[in-house]
């Protein structure tokens, strides 16, 4: 009877404790208040005795909540292990005075607050307590002295503050004690050697002060002590010798001083001895040689001098060897790669003589850094073979000759540095061996002749530094293919030729280029071309385009084309261009558009005919995505939201439908005309998705899109006003727009391409049409960033396509290899902001020449004959101060290097000085 009383407590206790917790995954979904017996469930084990619970254990199971009262019924309970949860709140102070309570783990968790004195004051049998890495804060109770039974205690990794409670020193059954990564402070005291059960010290990362405890090596057992990363100082006590079963000694990044005394051979079971960064000096001792079991010596960031003593050479299981900088001096003595080491690092000492040829028979040898000492004569080529080496680091030394050809044998080597040396000779072409390389720093040598276009074919590469030598000629175009280039220095050097267009090499900084007197394109500020051509300007009304390519001049009045080197560029430029637009209209045949007409059920591009040509699944499988989480009310498939309204227009990406949403509000909806040339459906979506999140008043939002293999739409916010086009240059509309108006047009317009450019968005297709104006006469800037959804195409055809012919395109897109940049906007910003003053269309088309608007603009702010510029719709109705710096500003917007056009932000700061002259009167518009 007694039994099942107990039994239900134990029942009652745990059902109390899952009550209180949250276990988002029911991972205790077997916890059933209605047995009796909870010796089946989850984490529960009992006695087979007695029946009672005896071990709780629920690891990693997500739960989070408090550790509340229930466990306290559970008074068999010996083992209670709650690690990797996310349990809250402060540790239960009674959780200890279970009786039988022996190990608790609490580790990794957030419980926070100060650790309760009741907790240790009533400690019965508790023998094992981690509550490492969880966010305890204040000092650890002094009561803790009174827990004797404690056999393990791990408080790690939380923030604990205060001194080490003297009581601790009482814990004479203590094995281990880790208090490492906590903010404890205060010396270590002494008394230490009363803890002669204890196996292990941790107490790395605190800010423990003062010097090691004269008796430290009194606690004889000792077999792993860790003390790294606090202030201690001093010498090491000599009580140390003693610890003769210490495995692990670590006293890194103290700082400590004298040198390392000759007893450390006393040390004799040490296999890991970590001494580094602190303030030891004098020899390293000869004694180290007695050291036998040692794998890992770190004697790095020092002040040992002398050379290297020759009896590390006896411990014949070192695997790794750090003594970097320190003074150490003398030659490099070859033994040392005779000892089977596979981590090296000598460097910055003062170590001279030759690279030792012997290294090339260190067959495990994974990481060698020389790097920083005074080493000479040439690269043994048996260096470079070794296959299994991973970093090589000889930089900063005084090495000559070639780099030798074995380096095909390095394709294990993922870091290569040999700057700052005197290496001559070329870059071998075996380098292109090298697969797994991802840095290679070749800088500040002498070495000559080309980058060898093996080097393309290491697709790993991440970082390339050839700076400061005398490299030569062109740069291998594949290099625009490596994949996870993010740095190449080639500055100071004697490159010529085209920079590689594309990927990387369109946001290379000028920096890793400079002193390069004949490489060019525009990352240089340098033309490949003698002449950059004017716009390029191709009349939409023949079918010989590239007779109609003109280069407008000085005098702009009916000037017969003359064929200068500038206008062969253009020329051909534009025969390219139109065999794009050939191409498009090839590759559009079977997207035909449906002939215009407003109802869409009329329309056979739509009707079901259209759906039974393409595959039938396919139109039906898409759903329309709305960015803002609404239901768009459209259902599922395509037929539902073009089947509705009427057709706004057509452009060059597709045609527009205006639609109603289910809440009434219209829409509009582009169907992309280009679908042969859109992305793959993932790059669609992202590309799509990240524009969607674009938001700006005086952008049209982008509200959500729908795909399918054969018909994508994209959702725009409906704009209700029409477009500037139609403004500006259709007759019929009867009130003209004022100046005021069109200046808020153009400074909407310059904002929200400041913010597209911001957003690292470039809108590629800026022209009159393409500004939609809303009921309050704002203008909303539409079709940003759309180029960037279609693949087949490259930009320059494609801006051919839409923005050629009417004379918004950049000179830019002529020339392959000058980068484009967002500057192509600024450029179609400037033509879009001369077209709105005027009122003329940015290209007029003459019986006999093309008339470019930025030339006319350009000679009558010569002659000084503004006024007569701005669109006589106006009827003189404008300030005459603000006419000169607005047209000026759409000149310099147009110049025809990109990097003197100015940015975006710059012309809306411009614009607003304009506007208010007054506000800033310090700043002067030239
Ligand atoms: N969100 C919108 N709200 C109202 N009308 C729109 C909207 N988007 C486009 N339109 C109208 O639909 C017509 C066609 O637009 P579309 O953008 O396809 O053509 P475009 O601007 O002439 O050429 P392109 O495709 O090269 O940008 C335009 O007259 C435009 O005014």
């Amino acid at each position: 009877e007694s039994s099942s009383a107990a039994l239900n407590d134990d029942v009652l206790g745990l059902i109390v404790f899952k009550a209180g917790i949250i276990d988002p995954l029911f991972q205790l979904a077997s916890w059933n208040e209605d047995e009796d017996d909870p010796c089946g469930w989850t984490g529960v084990r009992c006695s087979p005795v007695s029946r009672r619970v005896t071990e709780l254990s629920l690891v990693g199971l997500s739960l989070s909540g408090r550790i509340g009262r229930g466990l306290l019924r559970l008074a068999a309970l010996q083992r209670l292990d709650l690690s990797h949860n996310n349990f809250s709140g402060s540790l239960h102070p009674s959780l200890s005075q279970l009786e039988e309570l022996r190990f608790v783990d609490l580790s990794h968790n957030i419980l926070s607050r100060t650790i309760p004195d009741e907790f240790f004051l009533q400690c019965r049998s508790l023998r094992s307590l981690s509550m490492a890495n969880n966010v305890l804060s204040g000092e650890i109770p002094r009561s803790i002295g009174s827990c004797s039974s404690l056999v393990a205690l791990n408080l790690s990794s939380n923030r604990l503050v205060g001194a080490l409670p003297r009581s601790m020193l009482s814990l004479s059954s203590l094995r281990s004690l880790d208090l490492s990564n906590n903010a404890l402070v205060g010396d270590m005291p002494m008394g230490v050697s009363r803890l002669y059960n204890l196996r292990s010290i941790r107490l790395r990362g605190n800010r423990l002060s003062g010097g090691l405890p004269d008796d430290l090596g009194g606690s004889l057992l000792l077999r792993h002590l860790d003390l790294s990363a606090n202030l201690l100082t001093g010498e090491l006590p000599k009580s140390m010798r003693k610890l003769s079963l210490c495995r692990h000694l670590s006293l890194a990044s103290n700082l400590f001083t004298g040198e390392i005394p000759p007893w450390i051979g006393e040390m004799k079971s040490l296999e890991f001895l970590d001494l580094s960064g602190n303030g030891f000096s004098d020899r390293i001792p000869e004694t180290i040689a007695k050291l036998q079991m040692l794998t890992s010596l770190d004697l790095s960031r020092n002040t040992f001098t002398g050379g290297l003593p020759d009896s590390i050479n006896a411990l014949g299981n070192l695997k790794i060897l750090d003594l970097s900088d320190n003074s150490l001096i003398g030659n490099l003595p070859s033994w040392i790669f005779e000892l089977g080491l596979s981590y090296v690092d000598l460097s910055g000492n003062a170590f001279s003589g030759r690279v030792p040829a012997v290294l090339g028979s260190v067959p495990g040898l994974k990481f060698l850094n020389l790097s920083g000492n005074s080493l000479s004569g040439s690269l043994p080529a048996t260096v470079l073979a070794l296959d299994r080496m991973k970093i090589l680091d000889l930089s900063t030394n005084m090495i000559n000759g070639s780099i030798p050809p074995e380096i095909a044998r390095a394709v294990s080597l993922k870091e290569l540095r040999l700057e700052k040396n005197s290496l001559t000779g070329e870059i071998p072409k075996q380098i292109g061996n090298c697969s797994s390389l991802t840095t290679l720093v070749l800088s500040q040598n002498n070495l000559i002749g080309p980058v060898p276009s093996t080097i393309a074919n290491l697709t790993n590469l991440e970082v390339v530094d050839l700076s400061f030598n005398m490299l030569s000629g062109n740069l291998p175009k594949q290099l625009t293919d490596l994949p996870h280039l993010h740095s190449f220095n080639i500055s100071h050097n004697l490159f010529s030729g085209d920079l590689p267009a594309g990927n990387f090499f369109n946001t290379i900084p000028p920096s890793s280029l400079s002193d390069n007197p004949d490489l060019c394109g525009s990352a240089v500020n340098r033309s490949c071309h003698t002449v950059l051509p004017k716009p390029i300007v191709l009349n939409p009304n023949t079918s010989d385009s590239s007779s109609n390519t003109s280069l407008p001049s000085e005098n702009i009045h009916h000037k017969k084309i003359i064929l200068s080197i500038s206008a062969l560029i253009a020329i051909g430029a534009a025969t390219v261009i139109a065999l794009g637009v050939i191409t498009i209209t090839i590759l559009n045949m079977h997207v035909q558009d449906p002939p215009l007409g407003c109802h869409l059920d009329a329309d056979p591009a739509l009707s079901d005919e259209y759906y039974s040509n393409s595959p039938a699944s396919d139109a039906n499988s898409g759903k329309v995505v709305m960015f803002c989480g609404g239901d768009s009310g459209f259902g599922v498939g395509a037929h539902a939201i073009l089947n509705k309204d009427c057709e706004l227009g057509r452009g060059g990406f597709g045609t527009v439908y205006k639609t109603t949403l289910q809440d009434g509000r219209p829409v509009a909806i582009k169907r992309l005309t280009v679908s042969s040339l859109v992305k793959s459906q993932l790059e669609f979506e992202r590309d799509v998705k990240m524009l969607g999140k674009l938001k700006h008043s005086n952008l049209v939002a982008l509200e959500g899109y729908y795909w399918t293999q054969s018909l994508q739409l994209l959702i725009y916010e409906y704009v209700s006003g029409g477009n500037l086009y139609k403004f500006l240059h259709d007759c019929s509309t009867s009130n003209p727009i004022s100046w005021q108006e069109r200046f808020n047009i153009i400074l909407g317009i310059a904002r929200s391409l400041a913010y597209l450019h911001h957003m690292n968005v470039i809108h590629y297709n800026l022209k009159s049409s393409n500004i939609l104006i809303d009921g309050s006469g704002e203008a909303k800037v539409a079709d940003y960033g759309l180029a960037k959804l279609l693949s087949t195409l490259d930009r320059y055809v494609l801006s051919s396509k839409v923005q050629s012919a009417l004379g918004y395109m950049a000179p830019e897109f002529a020339c392959r290899t000058v980068k484009i940049t967002e500057k192509c906007d600024v450029y179609g910003f400037g033509v879009l902001l001369l077209e709105i003053i005027t009122g003329r269309q940015p290209v007029e088309y003459l019986e006999d020449d093309v008339v470019v608007l930025s030339d006319v603009v350009r000679v009558a702010l010569e002659a000084g004959r503004v006024d007569g510029l701005v669109d006589g719709r106006l009827s003189g109705k404008f300030p005459t101060e603000e006419v000169v710096p607005i047209v000026k500003l759409g000149l310099v917007c147009t110049l025809q290097v990109p990097s003197t056009r100015p940015s975006m932000s710059e012309v809306v700061h411009i614009l607003e000085m304009i506007r208010c002259p007054h506000e800033h009167p310090e700043e002067e518009l030239t």
